[in-house]
């Protein structure tokens, strides 16, 4: 069965990644996607000729989610494409790993500018179109397992996860009227460039797949089924929600 037949799907950071596996699942689920990245070119085109060669349509716009500009821009250009939005899944981030207490401002300021500011701006700008559409939408944002459990190296990226938490739950109150359905996927530790080099700690990640009782770390396209679903009008009575998509992780803390 395909949830998304006819639907037009905007993904922020979808070149690599947990975006790239959301824009090809929801390909898969028959919808033409729109995505957004910053820097990889040949990734993002890459990503385009999957999603075509699945027999949909989709196209890649370059620009930085922390700019207000990129979100009106994206929005406006999936419009020019395929007619309408959808569904807007807000997953662009960094998290660039650093101790607490020599943290650079400049790397605190960029990350919450990325993550936080830049799902906020996508999130207003794909609402405002669904609204002048008149027939609802539902945005699905990428938080993580760290808007609930700290991260020695992450002071600055885990308040970030929590705002997009906390974003997606105020959205749903704002955009209810509208029929606009506003979830977080929270996922667990995924395998992607996000953390490669944060992984590559042989002994830091057998520890991590130790604790999650699924016994492995989470691959990209374990998000894809939980955002198509979100996505979905399976889910049609599902707003305000969070789920965590961790193989088991947050409760296996004794
Ligand atoms: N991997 C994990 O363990 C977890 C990840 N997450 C969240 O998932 C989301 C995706 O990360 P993940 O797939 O892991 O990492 P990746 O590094 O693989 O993907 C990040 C994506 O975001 C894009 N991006 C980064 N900065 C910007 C920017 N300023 N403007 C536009 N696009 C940008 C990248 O584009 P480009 O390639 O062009 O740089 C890329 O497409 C993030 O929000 C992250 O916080 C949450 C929980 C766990
Ligand atoms: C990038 C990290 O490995 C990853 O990001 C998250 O949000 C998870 O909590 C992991 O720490």
């Amino acid at each position: 069965m395909k949830l998304l037949d006819g639907k037009t799907v905007l993904v922020t950071g979808g070149s690599t990644g947990i975006g790239r596996a959301a824009a090809i699942g929801a390909a898969q689920h028959g919808a033409n996607v729109a995505i957004n990245y910053v820097a990889s070119d040949e990734k993002a085109h890459s990503c385009i000729a999957e999603i075509e060669a699945l027999g949909r349509k989709a196209i890649a716009v370059k620009g930085d989610v922390a700019l207000p500009e990129t979100a009106t821009e994206f929005v406006a250009k999936a419009v020019e494409a395929f007619g309408k939005v959808d569904v807007m899944v807000s997953n662009a981030g960094i998290c660039p790993f650093h101790a607490f207490l020599d943290m650079p401002v400049e790397t605190v300021d960029r990350t919450f500018r990325v993550n936080l500011h830049g799902a906020y701006y996508m999130v207003q700008a794909a609402a405002n179109q669904m609204v002048k559409q008149g027939h609802g939408g539902a945005i699905v944002a990428v938080s993580s397992i760290s808007a609930l459990v700290g991260g020695e190296f992450q002071t600055h990226y885990t308040p970030t996860k929590a705002g997009v938490h906390s974003l997606m739950q105020s959205a749903a109150i704002a955009l209810g009227k509208h029929g606009i359905r506003c979830n977080s996927v929270l996922p667990g530790t995924i395998l992607t460039e996000i953390n490669k080099d944060d992984l590559a700690d042989e002994v830091k990640r057998h520890h991590m797949e130790e604790r999650t009782p699924l016994g492995r770390l989470g691959m990209p396209e374990d998000l894809a089924g939980p955002i198509v679903f979100l996505a979905s009008d399976m889910a049609a009575y599902v707003t305000g929600a969070a789920l965590l998509v961790d193989g088991g992780m947050f409760v296996n803390l004794q």
